[in-house]
């Protein structure tokens, strides 16, 4: 199930965030959108969840455009971890990852307690939302999303709260997702991460007028240093062998 952004253009306000963007997203593979603050990355994965109304263009799943779905169609296919996402009720943690199967309106215990092994929380999951470090709620927030199985799962910097080892289990577990068949989209600043672990990296970068894809591949190539250099203006390379490379600046 092919998801599409087919020639969006995107406004914030008065602004325009985003000018004539199209890409094709491939389910079975993670993709990394990377790029300088402001370029307009968690703009484009809502428009992607079909949170964002496009100003010009549309966004398709499987050849449908994304705002003719029912919402909880809609929601069964797409899962989407916001930037900063709050928890609207102080409810459990098994309880707040239950709620990822409200699109099915199911208990979908097997999904539920998958989730919570794959995020670590059988510890936490009596623990009252509001009493989660940063790190804790992320990873709650992104069993809420799990449980929920979507063929899609957008997630915005996800790996932006967790300590090293359960950034490693995160990506573990989203690659496991995309070889199950599920397409993984995931905004990172992290550009080692996204080197590592992405499939398909593409690089959102601003001019003048609004945000734009400036480059768009394989990770090695999206981001070698010319790019780097030419997107966020900093001289750097890569250290390391396929798979486990560094960035260094200077
Ligand atoms: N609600 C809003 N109203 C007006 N402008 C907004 C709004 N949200 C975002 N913007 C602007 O839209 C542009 C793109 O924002 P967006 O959050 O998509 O960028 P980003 O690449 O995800 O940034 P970051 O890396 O800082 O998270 C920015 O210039 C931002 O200031």
């Amino acid at each position: 199930m092919i998801l599409c952004a087919d020639n969006i253009s995107l406004s914030r306000g008065a602004r325009l965030v985003l000018d004539q963007v199209s890409i094709r997203l491939e389910p079975g593979k993670i993709t990394a959108i990377c790029g300088a603050n402001g370029a307009g990355k968690s703009s484009l994965l809502m428009a992607l969840a079909g949170l964002l109304e496009t100003k010009a263009g549309c966004v398709l799943l499987a050849e449908n455009e994304l705002s003719g779905l029912h919402p909880q169609i809609r929601a069964q296919r797409i899962g989407y971890l916001p930037q900063e996402a709050e928890i609207a009720w102080d409810v459990a943690v098994e309880n707040l990852v239950r709620l990822g199967r409200m699109p099915y309106r199911d208990r979908g215990d097997a999904a539920v307690e998958a989730a919570i092994a794959a995020l670590d929380l059988e510890g936490l999951r009596h623990r009252p939302a509001s009493q989660l470090s940063g790190g804790e709620k992320a990873r709650a927030l992104l069993a809420r999303v799990l449980a929920g199985e979507p063929q899609w799962i957008l997630a915005d910097e996800p790996l932006a709260a967790l300590d090293l080892a359960h950034q490693q289990t995160l990506l573990s577990h989203l690659r496991k997702a995309a070889n199950a068949g599920a397409g993984v989209v995931i905004v990172m600043h992290d550009l080692a991460a996204a080197m590592n672990h992405a499939d398909r990296v593409i690089v959102l970068s601003e001019d003048e007028f609004a945000g734009h894809v400036a480059a768009d591949g394989a990770p090695e190539e999206a981001l070698s240093a010319h790019n780097i250099k030419r997107v966020w203006g900093v001289d750097a390379r890569w250290i390391g062998e396929p798979g486990a490379r560094a960035l260094i600046t200077y």
